[in-house]
C-alpha cells in the first residue's frame, strides 16, 4: 500500500492509499526536528487504534517546507524499506508540463494540485488551495502548470495583524454578522472574511480575462466551504485534492519505471 505524505508549512498529512480508496488519513503539525522514529511511532499508535493492518510497501512525499524531507526518507528507508517518491526531485516524474520562468522552484503542492486537478476536471483550471499561504494554480487546455498567484493565508492574515499592533487580539476566522464591526473582533473579522471574498473573486475574474476563456474553478483547503457558503466561488470543493494528485504521480512514476 501507498503512504502518501502532504507536508504543508502548517499541517502535515499521511494518507494511506490501498490502491482505490484511502483508508485512512491522519494529520499533525509539521516541524522540522520530527525524527524518523517519532514519525512510526506516531503512525503505527494510530495504525493499531484504528486496526489498521496496511503493510506499507511504496511512499510519495509533497512538501513545501525542504529540511522535513530527510527526516521522511530516513522514515521510509528503516520502517517501510522503501525509496520514497519526492515531488519536485528530478527522479520524480509528472504527467503534465510545468511552463513558468527558467530557475522557478514551483511549490510541490501546487504541482500536485495541478496534477490532481487535471486528472479530475481536464484542463483550463483555476486551483485555489487555502493554506499557510493562499495559492492559485492555473492550469492549461492540456493539463500544464502556466503559473498562479500567491497570496498571504487566511489566519496568516490574522496572526499578522495581532502580531505587528498591541491594541489587536489573536481571533480565528469566521463569517462576521455585518461588515460594519462594532468591535474590535468584528472588524478584523470583517477585514479579513470580506476582503478575501473580495481577494477571490477578483484574482479569479482577472485570471479568466487575461486568459480570455472559460475556466472551472476547483477548490480545496479546510477553510474554502466558509467562503463558498457566502458566495458562489468554486465550481468544485474537494477536500482530498493533494493527496488524490500524489497517487496520480505515484502511479505515473511506477508505470514508467
Ligand atoms: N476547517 C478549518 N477551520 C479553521 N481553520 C482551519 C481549517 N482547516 C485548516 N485551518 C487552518 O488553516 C491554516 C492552514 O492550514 P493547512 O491547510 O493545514 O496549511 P498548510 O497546508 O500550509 O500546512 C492553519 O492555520 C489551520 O489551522
Ligand atoms: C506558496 C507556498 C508557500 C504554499 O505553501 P503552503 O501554504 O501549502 O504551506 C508553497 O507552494 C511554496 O513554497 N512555493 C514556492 C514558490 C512557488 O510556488 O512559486
Ligand atoms: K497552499
Amino acid at each position: 500500500m501507498l503512504l502518501a505524505i502532504d507536508c504543508g508549512n502548517t499541517n502535515t498529512v499521511f494518507s494511506i492509499w490501498d490502491g482505490t480508496r484511502f483508508i485512512a488519513t491522519w494529520r499533525t503539525s509539521t516541524e522540522h526536528q520530527r525524527t524518523a522514529d517519532q514519525y512510526y511511532v506516531w503512525l503505527s499508535t494510530l495504525m493499531a487504534f484504528q486496526k489498521i493492518e496496511a503493510e506499507i510497501t511504496d511512499m510519495i512525499v509533497s512538501s513545501t517546507v525542504p529540511r522535513v524531507v530527510f527526516n521522511l526518507r530516513v522514515l521510509a528507508d528503516r520502517y517501510f524499506n522503501t525509496r520514497p517518491i519526492v515531488v519536485g526531485k528530478p527522479e520524480c516524474a509528472l504527467p503534465v508540463d510545468v511552463r513558468v520562468d527558467a530557475g522557478t522552484a514551483v511549490g510541490p503542492d501546487r504541482l500536485v494540485n495541478t496534477v490532481a486537478g487535471h486528472d479530475l476536471y481536464g484542463g483550463d483550471l483555476i486551483v485555489v488551495d487555502f493554506g499557510t499561504a493562499t495559492t492559485f494554480d492555473v492550469v492549461d487546455h492540456d493539463g500544464a502548470y502556466v503559473g498562479g498567484v500567491i497570496a498571504p493565508g487566511v489566519n496568516l492574515s490574522l496572526s499578522a495583524l495581532h502580531q505587528a499592533a498591541a491594541a489587536l487580539p489573536h481571533v480565528d476566522i469566521s463569517k462576521p454578522q455585518s461588515v460594519v464591526g462594532t468591535n474590535t473582533v468584528a472588524c478584523m473579522q470583517s477585514g479579513i472574511f470580506w476582503g478575501y471574498i473580495g481577494l477571490i473573486k477578483e484574482i479569479c475574474a482577472r485570471i479568466k480575462a487575461e486568459r480570455e476563456r472559460p475556466m472551472k474553478i476547483i477548490s480545496t483547503g479546510g477553510l474554502a466551504p466558509l467562503f463558498q457558503q457566502t458566495e458562489d466561488l468554486f465550481d468544485v470543493f474537494r477536500d482530498d485534492l493533494t493527496m488524490h494528485g500524489l497517487t496520480v504521480i505515484h502511479k505515473h512514476n511506477k508505470a514508467i519505471g
